[in-house]
C-alpha cells in the first residue's frame, strides 16, 4: 500500500489490485471496481486502484483500461507494488503456484476458485499465515450468497451440526425442470444448455464435482476440520429418471442434489435451544464425534425449506446448536452476482490492510475424524416391481431385517404385472442399506427395482 497524499489522510492511501482473469466473473469485477471507485475508497479508507489484469488473450477486453492487460499472470502476482490479487481465472494449475507466489510475498488473495480451495486449501492458508496475508473466498461457494463470512465469523461462537446446500444452479435447474414437466434428464439437460445454464461440457456440474468442492469448503469452515474434495462422497444427477421424479411427487417430495455436511456424535444434537429438531433421524447421536460430507440426489419432503428452491437458485440451510435453523438463499452464479461477493471480500481485505491487521485465518483446530460414507446413517426410499403372490412382503421384509435395516413405511400397490412395493427405511449405515437393496433386488419375487433414492426428513 502506498500513501502519496497528506500524512494521516487515509483516503489518500492507494491499494493496488491485480486481477487474474476477465471472463464471466472477472469482467464484472473490473466493471464494478472502476464504476464504484469513489464509494470503495470511502468504504475502505484508501483508493482501490486496478493495477493489472491478466488474461489468456489480451487483445479482446474492451472493459479493461488501456495498458493494464497482460497475458503474464506470473508477473502480476510477483509485482511487489500490488497489494491484493483477485483470482477469477479458475483451474488448479498454474493457479495454485500463482496464488502461492502472491501470498508468500505478503499480498492478500481474494478467490472464487472452489476447485483449488477444495483440492489444496491448507497449502494456501499456510502460505497466507506465514506471510500474515488474507485469504478470502466468499464467491467460491454459492456465488453472491453471503455464506463463508457468516460461517467463519457470525457463527464462530456457535456449534454447527448440519449444513445442507443446494449449491449448484445447473443441476437444480435440471431437477426443477424434470419435476415441473415430467421430462427425462436428457431433455432437461438439453434445455439447460439452450438457456445458457449448462456449460458445453456440463460434467463438473451434473456429475457433482462442483457441489463436492463446495461441500468440502463448507464442511471445513463449519466444523473447524480439514475436509478436501477427495473426502466428499459424490454422486451426480445422471441416473435420476423421470420415474424417480414421479415417485418423489407421489410421496410428497422433490428430488434435489444436496451437499450434506454433518457432525455426528459428541454432544447430542438438540441439546440446546430447539436446534436439534430439524436434524430429525438423519443425524445420529453416538459417542464418537465425527464429520461427514457428501453430495448425492435425495428425496426431500415438500415441507423442507430447501424443497421450494427452484431453477438456478442456490440455498444453504444451516443448523447450529444455539442459533437454530438458518437459511441463506440467492443467486449462486453469474457474472455480476459472483462479482458482488468478490468485491465484498476485496473491501474486507483492503480494510484489514488499512487497519494493519488481518481477517480470520484457517480454523482447523477441532480436527474431527471423517466418517467413511459407508458408516454414515442414511435412509432409503425403495420402489420394487414384484410378483403378485403370497409371501412377497414377508420375503422382502425379512431381507431388510437380516440386513439390520428397519422399515419405516411400506405400501403395496397394483395387481398382477403392476404389483409393486414401496418402502421407506429408518436410518441405517449407508453400506448396510446398499447391500440390503442388492439382496432384495436378487430375490425371486422381485421383478425389478423401479427406484432407489436416499431420503431426508419425514416422508408420507
Ligand atoms: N461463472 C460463475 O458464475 C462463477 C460463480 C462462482 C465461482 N466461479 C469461479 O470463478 C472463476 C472464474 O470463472 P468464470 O466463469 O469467470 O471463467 P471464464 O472462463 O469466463 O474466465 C476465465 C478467465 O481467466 C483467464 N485465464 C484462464 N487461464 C489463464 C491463465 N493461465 N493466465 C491468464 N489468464 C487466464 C481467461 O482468459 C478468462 O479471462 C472459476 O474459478 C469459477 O469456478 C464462477
Ligand atoms: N456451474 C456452477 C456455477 C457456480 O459455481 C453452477 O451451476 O452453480
Ligand atoms: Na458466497
Amino acid at each position: 500500500m502506498t500513501s502519496p497524499g497528506k500524512p494521516g489522510d487515509p483516503a489518500a492511501a492507494v491499494l493496488r489490485v491485480g486481477v487474474l482473469g476477465a471472463g464471466v466473473v472477472g469482467s464484472q469485477v473490473i466493471r464494478l471496481l472502476l464504476e464504484q471507485a469513489d464509494d470503495l475508497a470511502a468504504r475502505v479508507g484508501a483508493r482501490v486502484e486496478l493495477a493489472a489484469v491478466a488474461v489468456r488473450r489480451p487483445h479482446r477486453h474492451a472493459e479493461v483500461p488501456a495498458g493494464l492487460l497482460t497475458d503474464d499472470a506470473a508477473a502480476v502476482v510477483a509485482d511487489p507494488s500490488i497489494d491484493v490479487i483477485v483470482e477469477v481465472m479458475g483451474g488448479i494449475d498454474p493457479t495454485r503456484e500463482l496464488l502461492l507466489t502472491a501470498l508468500r510475498r505478503g499480498a492478500s488473495v481474494v478467490t472464487a476458485n472452489k476447485a483449488l480451495l477444495a483440492e489444496d486449501g491448507p497449502t494456501l492458508y499456510a502460505a497466507a499465515d506465514a506471510a500474515g496475508a488474507d485469504l478470502y473466498f466468499e464467491a467460491a461457494v454459492a456465488g453472491a450468497i453471503p455464506l463463508i463470512r457468516p460461517l467463519r465469523e457470525s457463527l464462530a461462537g456457535d456449534r454447527i451440526s448440519q449444513v445442507l446446500g443446494i449449491v449448484n444452479g445447473t443441476t437444480n435447474f435440471i431437477l426443477s425442470a424434470m419435476t415441473a414437466t415430467g421430462d427425462s434428464y436428457e431433455l432437461a439437460l438439453k434445455e439447460a444448455g439452450r438457456l445458457g445454464y449448462a456449460e458445453a461440457d456440463p460434467t463438473a456440474d451434473v456429475d457433482g464435482f462442483d457441489a463436492a468442492a463446495k461441500a468440502a469448503i463448507l464442511a471445513s469452515v463449519a466444523f473447524h476440520t480439514r475436509v478436501g474434495a477427495a473426502d466428499v462422497h459424490r454422486e451426480g444427477i445422471g441416473a435420476v429418471s423421470a420415474a424417480d421424479v414421479a415417485a418423489a411427487t407421489e410421496i410428497g417430495c422433490v428430488i434435489k442434489l444436496l451437499a450434506i455436511c454433518e457432525r455426528n456424535g459428541g454432544a447430542a444434537p438438540g441439546g440446546a435451544a430447539d436446534g436439534g429438531a430439524a436434524a430429525g433421524d438423519d443425524v445420529v447421536a453416538d459417542e464418537t464425534e465425527s464429520v461427514s460430507a457428501r453430495v448425492h440426489p435425495v428425496m426431500l419432503p415438500n415441507t423442507h425449506p430447501l424443497a421450494r428452491v427452484d431453477g438456478a437458485f442456490n440455498a444453504v440451510y444451516v443448523q447450529a446448536e444455539s442459533a437454530g435453523q438458518l437459511m441463506f438463499y440467492g443467486p449462486g452464479a453469474g457474472g455480476a452476482p459472483t462479482a458482488s461477493a468478490v468485491l465484498g471480500d476485496l473491501v474486507a481485505v483492503a480494510r484489514n490492510r488499512v487497519a494493519g491487521g488481518r481477517g480470520p485465518r484457517e480454523s482447523a483446530y477441532a480436527d474431527l475424524p471423517l466418517r467413511p460414507f459407508g458408516e454414515v446413517p442414511t435412509r432409503y426410499y425403495v420402489s420394487l416391481d414384484v410378483l403378485d403372490r403370497a409371501g412377497v412382503l414377508s420375503a422382502v421384509a425379512s431381507t431388510f431385517a437380516d440386513g439390520g435395516v428397519s422399515i419405516a413405511t411400506v405400501r403395496q400397490q397394483g395387481r398382477g404385472d403392476d404389483a409393486s412395493l414401496v418402502l421407506v427405511t429408518h436410518a441405517a449405515p449407508e453400506a448396510a442399506l446398499a447391500a440390503t437393496v442388492d439382496k432384495v433386488a436378487a430375490l425371486d419375487v422381485v421383478r425389478s427395482v423401479a427406484s432407489v433414492m436416499r431420503v431426508m426428513g419425514e416422508v408420507q
